[in-house]
Parts: structure tokens; C-alpha cells; sequence
């Protein structure tokens, strides 16, 4: 039924003359070829449209139908290792029906709630499960699936309190802008490990954790992404795509299909949705896809998963939020963005989680979004704004990644509000110190900034010693533990166990060498020591499965340290 007729198009923005209900948020089908669109703004007599599709070709006159329905997408069983695009419509051709073996998890006579996993969906790379329809409460199973069953098949039959008979499918519809329901928020003390040695031992995010990427062009967002994809402990991956062109997106496109889990050997896509959008596909679409990626990540989360979604970049979906925005004819507000960009990237923000399921599963969705401030300054309004949402902020710096030094992550402009939270995670790692050792370095660090300042004005040699020494330490945290290349083959990842050796190792350091100076030590010589030079290398030198090395390395540090005092003493 026509609910109304068109009276402008311009680029992604339908205005109609409404002739029937229609509410803000609902999906439509516009014009002859059934574009798909949302109800952005309804006034007497007229409403406005946001159009999901190429919008050339469409006329003065042409009809737009309700849905009655607010903008949903398809969740089922096909999504882990496919491309979509931003309204879940796969990009490549799903070829014939798949049939997929289904193991029920209730026997007929069961009570089924909202939520319960009733099945296991066997024969995928990865298994997953079936759930019962979130709007369903307590229900008898009166039959379930136990052979095979394709997407649009019934694999279940319940009775509901009512007495009616209802079927349950493979395949769910969720509005996009709808947080799926939980049973409860759990609090968010689990790390995610990342085996990056800076975000783990320094900025660690937790899981259900909210983070952001900040860094201007070319500082290593997207090797950083594709790394923490790689070797993050996630069951799941989405990845959401705004790209920034066309070429790049495409890269993405060929590229991931290629990689390699690191830990299974086998394609990493099996674990991996990804959500694509370029430059060139309609622009509303680019603003729909982070909501279309959180729901997915929900979904899978809902299954009992550990999720993560990473998002490249937010600042091109900002700025189709800009253009759809002035489309619009709204009052622009700073940068030309629209006043709702902070709810908005609110709304995103919070549906990060760690949850106890509706099934009772403990399970995650964490938020990763990289975000491409012009210029690289961060007080630009997506990056100020995303600030406000996030709690951890890994700032990547152009002067870094220049010098080559990556990541890029610069640890005066990094922040992590989650680390308080996850002490208690390192202890039961095996390393109660850890709280204590990352305050030490993080100080450190912060100290190195004011020394480089100071001997850039009166020259290195003639700050005190025990400044020197000081410089010392924070040239090996630098080159021995910050930095770590996504590229070499023993240190692209770094276990929790050999990340809390190296630190180990670095604190004895602060304390031997800080202890030798004060007995009289040059920093120099302590600077040019065999083991010195063997701690610097450390991270390339010593790795996973070789722990005890440390050990053997600490002792040559012991050893020298003695014999550099006892040079002091004896000169004196
Ligand atoms: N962790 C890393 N280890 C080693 N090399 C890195 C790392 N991160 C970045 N690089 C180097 O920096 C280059 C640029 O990185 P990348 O393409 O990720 O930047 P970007 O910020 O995504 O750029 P753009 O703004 O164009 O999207 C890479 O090709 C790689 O050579």
C-alpha cells in the first residue's frame, strides 16, 4: 500500500507527501525498484526519508510503502566469514542454499526461554548456536531439528503460554539501533590480551572494554587493527570497514580473506564478519553500518562468544552522519557536524559489554574504533567527542611512526581507565607486581620527556648521574619493550608470561643500575655493558618458549653490574 509519494530527491534524502502512518525510525521501500530507506522525520502531511541505495533513477510521484518495522537486519548462521555490506546484504554471491546440521541442546517437553541456546550448529569452521527469539517467553519445545535444516527451514516448534503453536528458525531480524537484552552487565575485569606488550603491560583494555585508535595518515591504524585481529584472544571478529577509498577498502577486501590465524593455522575468516563500505557506496548506508557491525557483534555475543569489533574508521562515518545531516537541512554545529555526533557515538559506545547472557553464558563485546583526526589533531570534534566514550585511548603519533618506532602508540598521550580494573587479572597471571611496575615505568616515562627537554638545552653530559641513568632506563623500556614490530616473526606476539619476564627484567635493571650509580658507576658504562646490549635486544632475542633465558641474562646483568662496581670502587 503506498503510504506516499515523492516530491524531492536530493543525493540520499527522500521528502514525501505522506498519505498513511509512518513512524520515525521505520524502514520503507522506495520508488519502483523497492530501495530501501528509513523514516528520519515525519510532520503533518510530510515525512523525510533516508534512502539506503543508489537513489538515481527515482521520480517525482514514484511510491513509498511502510514496513511498519523499524530497520532490521538478517542474523543467522551464514554471517562468520562472509563480506557484507553496511545493511548485512552479503557482497559476494552465497551460491545455493547451505545446509547446515543441527544438534539440539532441549529435549521436546523442555521449557524454552528467551534467548536459550536450543541448538548447536554443527559442520561450520566455527560452531555456533541456535537461539530461541528474543520475544519469547517461557515456552513449551514441542519438536526439534536433529538432521539437516537450510536458513529458511523451521528447526524448532514451541507451545507458548497462550496455547498458540509458534515455529523458530535458524535466522533472526534485529533492528539495528535496538541493544539486544541481557541478563545483567558483569563488571568488566577480564583483560582482552592482545599480546601487544604496550597495550597489555601499559593501556590493557578489558573485555567488553571501549577503545580508540587515534592517529593522523599513515601512523599505523590499520596494521595495528589487522594486528590486534590477528592475535587478540576473541572467538569472534567484525570488522566494519567506513573506508576511506574506494582502493583501500578493496585491499581490506583481498587481503583478509588471505590471513592467517595465527594460532589455528587456518584462514582467519573463519572467525571474521566483515562489514564493508566505501567511499563510493551510498553514503546513508556508511552511517547505518557501525549500528549493522555492533548488532552482529551482539548476536555472536549472545551465543556465549568473546567478541570484537573494529571499526575503520569512525571519521569517515562521521562524516557521512555530515553529509546526510546537511542533506537534511539541519543547523550544523562544530566542524559542520551535526549536533547528535556525540549521542550518536554514545549510542555506539555503550553497547560495548562484558554480559551475562540470556542463555547464562558469560560473554563479550568489545569496541575498538580507530578514529582519523585531519592533520592528526586530536581536539578535532570526532576525536574530543570519542574521548568522552571510550576508556582506553591509544594515541598514535606521527613523529613515532616517522622515526619508525611502532606501534606508533605514543605513552604520554595514552590513557587506560580499565587497568585499575584488571590488577587483579595480572595476579592471578602470576604477577601480583604488575599494577606497581606499569606506575613505575609509566612515571618514568613521563620524567624522560622533561630530561630530553632539559639535555636538549645543557647537553646529556652534564645532567647529574643519576639523571642519566634515569635517561637510560627509559631508552631501554623504549627499544626493549614499547617497541615491537607487527612484522617480525618472534615478536609479533608477546604471551602475558613473556611480556611479565621482560618487565621483570626491566625493573631489576631500574634497581641495579640506579644502586650502581649512586656507588660511584658511570651511566656510560653501564650503557656500553654486554648485557646492556643484550636487554635491548631482548624482544627479538629471546623468544615465546625460551623464558628461561631471562634467567641467564639477569644472572650476566648481576655478574657485570658487580664487576662495573667494583671498577668504581677501585678507581676511587
Ligand atoms: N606495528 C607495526 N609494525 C611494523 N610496521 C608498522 C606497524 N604499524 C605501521 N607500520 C608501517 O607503517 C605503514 C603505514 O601503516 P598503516 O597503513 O597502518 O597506516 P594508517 O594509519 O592506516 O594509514 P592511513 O591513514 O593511510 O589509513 C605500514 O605499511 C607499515 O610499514
Amino acid at each position: 500500500m503506498t503510504t506516499a509519494t515523492i516530491q524531492s530527491v536530493s543525493g540520499p534524502v527522500v521528502k514525501a507527501e505522506r498519505h498513511g502512518p509512518l513512524s520515525v525510525g521505520e524502514a520503507v521501500s522506495v520508488g519502483p525498484m523497492r530501495l530501501l530507506g528509513e523514516v528520519v522525520r515525519v510532520s503533518a502531511g510530510h515525512c523525510t526519508i533516508q534512502v539506503y541505495e543508489e537513489t538515481t533513477g527515482l521520480r517525482f510521484g514514484d511510491a513509498i510503502e511502510g514496513s511498519g518495522l523499524p530497520l532490521s537486519v538478517k542474523l543467522g548462521p551464514g554471517l562468520l566469514g562472509n563480506i557484507f555490506d553496511g545493511l548485512l546484504r552479503p557482497l559476494r554471491d552465497g551460491g545455493d542454499a547451505v545446509h547446515y546440521r543441527v544438534k539440539p541442546l532441549v529435549e521436546p517437553g523442555a521449557t524454552v526461554t528467551a534467548g536459550q541456546r536450543i541448538a548447536e550448529i554443527e559442520g561450520l569452521a566455527k560452531a555456533q548456536f541456535a537461539l530461541a527469539p528474543q520475544n519469547l517467553s517461557d515456552a513449551e519445545l514441542i519438536w526439534i531439528e536433529t538432521g539437516e535444516v537450510t536458513e529458511s527451514d523451521p528447526i524448532a516448534r514451541v507451545k507458548t503460554d497462550d496455547g498458540q503453536e509458534r515455529e523458530i528458525g535458524l535466522v533472526q531480524h534485529w533492528p539495528v539501533r535496538e541493544p539486544r537484552p541481557v541478563r545483567r552487565r558483569l563488571a568488566p575485569n577480564k583483560m582482552m590480551v592482545t599480546g601487544q606488550r604496550i597495550l597489555d603491560s601499559l593501556f590493557p583494555v578489558a573485555r567488553g572494554g571501549r577503545a580508540a585508535i587515534p592517529g593522523g595518515f599513515g601512523t599505523g591504524k590499520t596494521v595495528l587493527q589487522e594486528t590486534l585481529a590477528k592475535w587478540c584472544d576473541a572467538d569472534v571478529i567484525v570488522y566494519v570497514g567506513c573506508g576511506e577509498r574506494g582502493n583501500e577498502m578493496a585491499e581490506v577486501l583481498h587481503e583478509f580473506p588471505e590471513l592467517e590465524d595465527p594460532r589455528t593455522g587456518r584462514p582467519l575468516m573463519q572467525r571474521t564478519v566483515v562489514i564493508a563500505n566505501t567511499s563510493n557506496m551510498p553514503v546513508a548506508a556508511r552511517e547505518a553500518s557501525i549500528y549493522t557491525g555492533v548488532t552482529v557483534g551482539e548476536y555472536f555475543r549472545d551465543m556465549g562468544f568473546n567478541v570484537t569489533l573494529m571499526a575503520d574508521s569512525t571519521s569517515r562515518w562521521a562524516e557521512a552522519l555530515r553529509e546526510v545531516s546537511g542533506r537534511l537541512g539541519e543547523l550544523p554545529s562544530e566542524s559542520g557536524y551535526p549536533a547528535y555526533l556525540s549521542s550518536r557515538l554514545s549510542e555506539f559506545y555503550e553497547r560495548a559489554a562484558r554480559v551475562e547472557t540470556l542463555s547464562g553464558q558469560k560473554a563479550s563485546l568489545t569496541l575498538i574504533g580507530a578514529v582519523s583526526p585531519p592533520a592528526g589533531d586530536f581536539s578535532e570534534p570526532v576525536t574530543s567527542h570519542t574521548k568522552r566514550y571510550v576508556r582506553c585511548f591509544w594515541g598514535l603519533d606521527r613523529g613515532r611512526a616517522q622515526a619508525r618506532f611502532y606501534p606508533a602508540i605514543h605513552p604520554l598521550q595514552s590513557y587506560s581507565e580499565d587497568a585499575a580494573n584488571l590488577a587483579a587479572w595480572w595476579t592471578k597471571r602470576g604477577n601480583p607486581n604488575w599494577r606497581a611496575w606499569r606506575e613505575r615505568l609509566l612515571v618514568l616515562l613521563e620524567e624522560q620527556a622533561n630530561l630530553e627537554r632539559m639535555a636538549r638545552i645543557v647537553g646529556k653530559d652534564a645532567l647529574p648521574p643519576g639523571q642519566q641513568v634515569k635517561l637510560l632506563c627509559a631508552d631501554l623500556v623504549g627499544n626493549a619493550f614499547l617497541r615491537q614490530s607487527a612484522f617480525s616473526e618472534v615478536d609479533r606476539y608477546c604471551s602475558p608470561e613473556r611480556q611479565m619476564a621482560m618487565l621483570g627484567a626491566i625493573i631489576q635493571f631500574f634497581d641495579m643500575a640506579e644502586e650502581a650509580v649512586a656507588q660511584g658507576v658511570s651511566p656510560d658504562d653501564i650503557a656500553s655493558a654486554e648485557f646492556y646490549r643484550r636487554m635491548s635486544r631482548m624482544s627479538e632475542e629471546i623468544g615465546e618458549g625460551e623464558l628461561e633465558k631471562f634467567q641467564d641474562l639477569l644472572g650476566q646483568m648481576e655478574r657485570e653490574m658487580a664487576a662495573l662496581e667494583r671498577s668504581g670502587a677501585d678507581a676511587v
